[in-house]
């Protein structure tokens, strides 16, 4: 085994894919849960990026499929703007594709801006311009967690997350922010598989094809997170099907799987076996 087999066993990427058989199985999984955990309600934030779309598209087919057969289940989307968001138009044309049971919208500007306001004013000030805007977007991701958990608490409720194999590998998320949630119906995919389940499930070609962006800096709107990584998706993708990669490529991926080893684990805890940093 090298190590590009070693990831892609650990984050469980399957040698074939289908998506209509994906989609069933993943849908599946979703029902099944909710109706083990005995809970009522799926949360998901919608963004408008093609993950959130697919995983929406799945809660909402999940629910409606618990309800034909006298389940009570419900999806609520939940929008969750910083002020104005550059894309709403493409979030609008993601709930119009989901068609939830509800949308539930809260601006997380206040909140984020506020937290961000008594850090500075307990005393710490940030190196530079640049500095506190990267702190401020992992802000705004752990925002939008509070919000969602907070509606999950009050509708007997489980948030889902829109993590897949791609972000996985890159370690591409906020910890305890878009990295918590209680369900990840998308695991396992690369990005290029997320985009081939939504087509299956018919959604709009922009959205579906529209570049990924974590939109989490107030000073870069819409950055794409390629300009981030130094890598491409068809790289990620290609490394993650167990294709060979340019070198340089290669060496960024490895760095990034390694140096994020923290995001994929629970917290190091003193009695646990021996780890490596
Ligand atoms: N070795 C280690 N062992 C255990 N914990 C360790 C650690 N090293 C850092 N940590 C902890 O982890 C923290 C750093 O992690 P974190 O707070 O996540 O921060 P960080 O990884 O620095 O930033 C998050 C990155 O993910 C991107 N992102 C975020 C959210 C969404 C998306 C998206 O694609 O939608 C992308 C974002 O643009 C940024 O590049 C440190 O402050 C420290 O507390
Ligand atoms: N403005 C937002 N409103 C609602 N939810 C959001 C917002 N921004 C991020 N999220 C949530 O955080 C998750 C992580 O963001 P991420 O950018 O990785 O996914 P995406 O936007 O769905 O797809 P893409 O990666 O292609 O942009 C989203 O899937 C969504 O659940
Ligand atoms: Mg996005």
């Amino acid at each position: 085994m090298n190590d590009q087999t070693e990831i892609i066993e650990a984050l469980g990427v399957t040698p074939t894919f289908n998506a209509a058989q994906e989609a069933r199985r993943r849908v599946s999984f979703l029902k099944d849960y909710l109706a083990a955990s005995g809970l009522q309600t799926y949360v998901l934030g919608i963004s408008g990026g093609v993950d959130s779309l697919t995983a929406g598209m799945m809660a909402q087919r999940a629910v409606q499929e618990l309800r034909a057969a006298s389940y009570n289940a419900e999806f609520v989307a939940v929008r969750l703007p910083y002020g104005e968001q550059a894309d709403e138009r493409d979030a609008q044309a993601a709930l119009n594709a989901i068609e939830p049971d509800r949308v539930v919208t809260v601006n997380i500007k206040a909140p984020a801006d506020a937290m961000m306001a008594q850090v500075k004013a307990g005393g710490f000030t940030p190196v530079d311009r640049a500095q506190e805007d990267f702190l401020l977007g992992n802000i705004k991701a752990r925002q939008r967690m509070i919000a969602q958990y907070t509606l999950a608490g009050g509708m007997r409720g489980l948030v889902i997350g829109t993590d897949q194999a791609a972000e996985a590998l890159m370690g591409f998320f906020t910890k305890f922010g878009d990295g918590a949630a209680d369900i990840l119906p998308l695991a396992g995919l690369n990005k290029r598989r997320v985009r081939a389940i939504a087509e299956y499930f018919g959604a709009p070609a922009n959205l579906v094809f529209k570049v990924p962006t974590a939109d989490l800096e107030s000073d870069a709107p819409m950055r794409p997170d390629e300009d981030a990584y130094g890598v491409t998706y068809d790289q990620i993708d290609d490394f993650l099907e167990g294709k060979p990669i340019e070198e340089t490529a290669r060496a960024r991926i490895m760095r990034a799987y390694r140096t994020t080893a923290h995001k994929r684990a629970l917290p190091v805890a003193a009695n646990a076996p021996a780890h490596s940093f």
